[in-house]
C-alpha cells in the first residue's frame, strides 16, 4: 500500500488556515482532515464533530492523561489536541493526513513524524489580519487582542516551515496549497515502489 503524506497547516489567527482547509478538502478528495478537540468554547454555526470535538477541560485532561494524543497545547487560554487513533486509523489506510495546528503543536507532530510537510500561511499585511479577524466577526475585542499578540510568536516560527504561502488573494493561495500537495506527491521517494516497474522497462 502507498504510504500517506502528513501535512501541517499552521500560522496565526486570522491568517486563513480554515479557509484554505475547506478549499483542498474540496479539491482534492484523498485528503482527509484531522478533527481536533478543543475545551474552546463553539462559535455560532460550529457543529461539534465537523469543526471541532468540543469537550470539557476535564474531559481533556483525562484524555491527555490516557496518552490520547498525539500531541496537544495551549492556544489563547484553551486546550487543544490531536487524536493519536484517528492519526495511526488514517495512517494505517495509507490516507495523506491534513493537521491545522498550531507551532508547538507542528512542533511536536514533527518531531515524531521526520517526513510531515510543514506549510505556514502568512497574511499580506499586520493591517489586513487584523481587519480580517474584525470581519469575521466570531471574536470577542479582548479575544482579538490575544489573537493578534499570539501572531506575533507564531510568526517567528515560520522558517521552521517547509512551505510558505501568502494568502492575499484566495484563489492564488488555493491554487498553491493544491500546488503543495500535488508537488509532494511527485516527489520520487513517495512513489519509488510504484515507479520500479516503469523505470525498469525504459532501461530495457
Ligand atoms: N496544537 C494544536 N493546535 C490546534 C489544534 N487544533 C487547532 N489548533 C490551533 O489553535 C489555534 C486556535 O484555533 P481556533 O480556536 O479555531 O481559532 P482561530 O485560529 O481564531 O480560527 C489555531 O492556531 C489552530 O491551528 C490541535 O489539535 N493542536
Ligand atoms: N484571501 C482572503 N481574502 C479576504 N478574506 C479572507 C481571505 N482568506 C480568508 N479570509 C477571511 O478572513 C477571515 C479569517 O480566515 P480563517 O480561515 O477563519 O482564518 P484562520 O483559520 O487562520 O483563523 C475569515 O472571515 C475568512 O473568510
Amino acid at each position: 500500500m502507498s504510504k500517506g503524506k502528513l501535512f501541517i497547516l499552521a500560522g496565526p489567527s486570522g491568517a486563513g488556515k480554515a479557509t484554505l482547509v475547506h478549499a483542498l478538502l474540496a479539491a482534492d478528495a484523498k485528503v482527509q482532515l484531522s478533527i481536533s478537540f478543543t475545551t474552546r468554547a463553539p462559535r455560532e454555526g460550529e457543529q461539534n464533530g465537523r469543526e471541532y470535538h468540543f469537550v470539557s477541560r476535564e474531559e481533556f485532561l483525562a484524555m491527555a492523561g490516557r496518552g490520547e494524543f498525539l500531541e496537544h497545547a495551549e492556544v489563547h487560554g484553551n486546550l487543544y489536541g490531536t487524536s493519536q487513533k484517528w492519526i495511526s486509523d488514517a495512517m494505517a489506510r495509507g490516507q495523506d493526513i491534513l493537521l491545522e495546528i498550531d507551532v508547538q503543536g507542528a512542533q511536536q507532530v514533527r518531531r515524531i513524524f521526520d517526513g510531515a510537510v510543514g506549510v505556514f500561511i502568512l497574511p499580506p499585511s499586520a493591517e489586513i489580519l487584523e481587519q480580517r479577524l474584525r470581519n469575521r466577526g466570531t471574536d470577542s475585542e479582548e479575544a482579538i487582542v490575544k489573537r493578534l499578540a499570539n501572531a506575533r510568536e507564531e510568526i517567528a516560527h515560520v522558517g521552521e516551515f517547509d512551505y510558505v504561502i501568502v494568502n492575499e488573494h484566495i484563489d492564488e493561495a488555493v491554487r498553491d496549497i493544491i500546488g503543495v500537495v500535488r508537488a509532494e506527491r511527485l516527489r520520487f521517494l513517495a512513489q519509488a515502489e510504484r515507479h520500479n516497474a516503469l523505470i525498469a522497462s525504459l532501461q530495457g
